[in-house]
C-alpha cells in the first residue's frame, strides 16, 4: 500500500506526483504573486462574504492540519462577486503553516513567504455538492488571507481554544458560533485559476488571495505547533511545514481587483 501523503521526505510535495500525476498540471497552485505582473481589472467587482456563525459545526484534526467545517445546506454562508460568477458555499477553512516564522504560507508574493496561511473554501451551488463540485474547472473558489506576526487576534483565539480537545490526529469537537469573517483583512484581492494545493491536487480553484495580511501573535502561533500530525498513541509529530511550495505558472494571468 503506498504510503499516505504527507509533508515529510519520503512523502511530501516531491513525491504527490507519483499517485497524482496532475501534481504536474497545467494550474497547479500555489504560485508565487509578482504585484508588478498582476494587471489590474477593473471589471472585478468587490468580493461578497455572507457568513452566518449559527452554520458552523465542527472543528477537527485530519492529520494535514485542523479545519472548522461549515454546514452547507442552504445558501446562508456564500462567496459571491470577485473573479467568480454565481453562488459559492463556504465548507470548511483550514492554515497552512511553518516550524518558524520565516516560512508557513503557500502562496508566496515577490518570493516572500508569510508565517502562516489560512484557507476559505468555497464550493459552486450550479453543481449538488462538494464533492462532485470538487473535479470541475469552475467547481471550488479558495480565500487565501496570510497571517503575519503581530498583534493578537481575538477572533483567532476562539479556534486556539478548542486545539486542547484536538491535538491528536482523527480528533474532532464541537465547535459552535464562529464568524470567518473576522478573519478578514481587506478587501484587495490577487485572482488566478489554479488548484487544490494536496493530494488530490484537483485543477477545480478559482483562487482569490488577499494582499493584505491579518495579525497573530507569536503566543498565538506557537499554539498551532502544538498540534499533532501522529494519532494517539503513536510517537507524536508536531503539524509544521504542512505547506506545498510555489508551482510553475505556466502562461497563466493573475488579475488583481486594485492598481
Ligand atoms: C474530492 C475530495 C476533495 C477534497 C479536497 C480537500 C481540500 C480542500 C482545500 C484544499 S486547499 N489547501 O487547496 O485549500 C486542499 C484539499
Ligand atoms: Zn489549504
Amino acid at each position: 500500500m503506498a504510503h499516505a501523503w504527507g509533508y515529510a521526505a519520503n512523502n511530501g510535495p516531491d513525491k504527490w506526483v507519483s499517485n497524482f500525476p496532475v501534481a504536474d498540471g497545467p494550474r497547479q497552485s500555489p504560485i508565487d504573486i509578482l504585484p508588478g505582473g498582476a494587471s489590474y481589472d477593473s471589471g472585478l467587482k468587490p468580493l461578497r462574504l455572507k457568513y452566518d456563525p449559527s452554520n458552523c459545526l465542527e472543528i477537527l484534526n485530519n492529520g494535514h492540519s485542523f479545519q472548522v467545517t461549515f454546514a452547507d445546506d442552504s445558501d446562508s454562508s456564500t462567496l459571491k462577486e470577485g473573479p467568480i460568477s454565481g453562488v459559492y458555499r463556504l465548507k470548511q477553512f483550514h492554515f497552512h503553516w511553518g516550524a518558524c516564522d520565516d516560512k508557513g504560507s503557500e502562496h508566496t508574493v515577490a518570493g516572500t513567504k508569510f508565517p502562516f496561511e489560512l484557507h476559505l473554501v468555497h464550493w459552486n451551488t450550479k453543481y449538488p455538492s462538494f464533492g462532485e463540485a470538487a473535479s470541475k474547472p469552475d467547481g471550488l473558489a479558495v480565500v487565501g488571507v496570510f497571517l503575519k506576526i503581530g498583534d493578537a487576534n481575538p477572533s483567532l483565539q476562539k479556534v486556539l481554544d478548542a486545539f486542547n480537545n484536538i491535538r491528536a490526529k482523527g480528533k474532532q469537537t464541537f465547535f459552535a458560533d464562529f464568524d470567518p469573517k473576522t478573519l478578514r483583512p481587506g478587501c484587495l484581492d490577487l485572482d488566478y485559476d489554479g488548484s487544490l494545493t494536496t493530494p488530490p491536487l484537483l485543477e477545480s480553484v478559482s483562487w482569490i488571495v488577499l494582499k493584505e495580511p491579518i495579525s497573530v501573535s507569536p503566543t498565538q502561533m506557537t499554539r498551532f505547533r502544538g498540534l499533532l500530525f501522529t494519532g494517539e498513541g503513536e510517537a507524536p509529530c508536531c503539524i509544521v511545514d504542512n505547506y506545498r511550495p510555489p508551482q510553475p505558472l505556466k502562461g497563466r494571468q493573475v488579475r488583481a481587483s486594485f492598481k
